[in-house]
C-alpha cells in the first residue's frame, strides 16, 4: 500500500494523513494518522454524478476502509459547491443494456456497503446534494452542512419513482409523516430547511469546519467498545438492509422496466435539456 504524506491537502497543517488509495481515479481516500478517521472524496468533475466508474470506485474505497480498520467515515465531495448531483442522468436516459443494469447493481452495492458499514459514518455535505446524493448523505449515521445549499430527495419531480430502500433511509432520519410528504413532493430542503427537520444534524460555515464536526462525532465512539457498537448498528439498520438483499432481482427488475417506459425516457430527456439550458444562460 502505498504511504504517502499529504500534508498540503490536510484540514489542519499540522495533522499527518495517509493517503491510502491512489489507483482508482474518482474517489480519493485519506485517513488521518492521528485520529484514524479516512475521508473519503468524492471526485467526479463537474457535478460528482454518480455515473458506473464513480459508483465502482465508492464501493471500492468504502471496502478499502472497513478493511483498514479506520475509526470511522467521512464522505464528502471535492467541488466546492456540489456534493453530488446524484445518479448521473446519462446513465438512464437511452440507456445501454447490459451497462444500465450493471450501473443499476452497483448503485444497489454502495448502499448496502455504506448504509451497512460496520464503522461509524458521517457526511461532511459541502454543496448541494439532489436525490442519489441525498441518498449517500443519508445512508451516514451524522450530517453536517454548510449554508446556502439544497438536499432531498427529488425523484418525483423528475418524474421517476424512488425506490423502497431510498424511502427506508429517508425514514431511518425523518419522521414517518415528514419523510412521506417530502418524497411525495419531491422536496429539496435549503440547508436551514434541512437542520430544522433532522434530515442533517449541524451547520458548518466551511467544509474544513464541516470535517471537524463530523470528526468530533465519530470521537464520541472513541470510548465504545467497537463490536458493541457495530453490531448494535446492523441491528437498527439489518431490516432495511435484509430487504433489499432479498429483492436485489426484483428491484432491478422493476426499476429496468420503469426507466424504459416511453414516457419516462421523455421526461428523462426534457429535464436533461433544461439541465443543459440552464447550463448555457
Ligand atoms: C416503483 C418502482 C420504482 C423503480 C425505480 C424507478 C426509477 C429509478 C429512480 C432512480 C432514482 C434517481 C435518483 C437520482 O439521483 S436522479 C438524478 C437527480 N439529480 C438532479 O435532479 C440534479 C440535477 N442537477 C442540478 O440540479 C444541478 O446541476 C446542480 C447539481 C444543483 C448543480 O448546479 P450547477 O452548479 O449550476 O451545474 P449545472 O446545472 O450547470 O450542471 C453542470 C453540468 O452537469 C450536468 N448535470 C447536472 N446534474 C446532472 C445529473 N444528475 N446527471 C447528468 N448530468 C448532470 C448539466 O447538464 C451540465 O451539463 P453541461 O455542462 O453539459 O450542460
Amino acid at each position: 500500500m502505498m504511504r504517502t504524506k499529504l500534508l498540503s491537502l490536510v484540514p489542519r497543517a499540522t495533522v499527518a494523513c495517509r493517503h491510502m488509495s491512489s489507483a482508482t481515479k474518482l474517489t480519493t481516500v485519506e485517513v488521518n494518522d492521528k485520529t484514524g478517521i479516512a475521508t473519503l472524496t468524492m471526485n467526479r468533475p463537474p457535478v460528482n454524478g454518480l455515473n458506473l466508474e464513480l459508483l465502482r470506485d465508492l464501493q471500492q474505497s468504502i471496502e478499502e476502509i472497513e478493511g483498514n480498520k479506520s475509526c470511522g467515515l467521512i464522505l464528502t465531495s471535492s467541488n466546492p459547491t456540489i456534493f453530488s448531483a446524484g445518479l448521473d442522468i446519462l446513465e438512464m436516459y437511452k440507456p445501454d443494456k447490459e451497462r444500465i443494469r450493471a450501473f443499476w447493481t452497483q448503485l444497489q452495492d454502495v448502499w448496502l456497503a455504506l448504509y451497512g458499514s460496520s464503522v461509524p459514518t458521517a457526511a461532511a455535505i459541502n454543496g448541494h446534494s439532489p436525490a442519489g446524493g441525498c441518498l449517500l448523505a443519508a445512508s451516514c449515521e451524522y450530517r453536517v452542512m454548510l449554508p446556502k445549499f439544497t438536499i432531498g430527495l427529488n425523484e418525483t419531480q423528475l418524474g421517476i419513482v424512488a425506490p423502497q430502500w431510498f424511502m427506508s433511509t429517508y425514514l431511518s432520519i425523518l419522521p414517518r409523516r415528514e419523510a412521506e410528504r417530502s418524497l411525495n413532493q419531491g422536496r429539496m430542503f435549503t440547508t436551514e430547511e434541512a437542520l430544522r427537520v433532522g434530515l442533517v444534524d449541524e451547520i458548518a460555515s466551511s467544509k474544513e469546519e464541516a470535517l471537524a464536526k463530523c470528526a468530533d462525532f465519530i470521537a464520541t465512539f472513541a470510548k465504545v467498545n467497537p463490536l458493541a457498537r457495530s453490531l448494535t448498528k446492523q441491528q437498527f439498520r439489518s431490516a432495511d438492509l435484509q430487504q433489499l438483499e432479498n429483492e436485489r432481482v426484483q428491484d432491478l427488475e422493476k426499476f429496468l422496466f420503469f426507466i424504459n417506459q416511453p414516457a419516462v425516457q421523455k421526461g428523462l430527456g426534457i429535464y436533461l435539456e433544461s439541465l443543459k439550458k440552464k447550463s448555457k444562460n
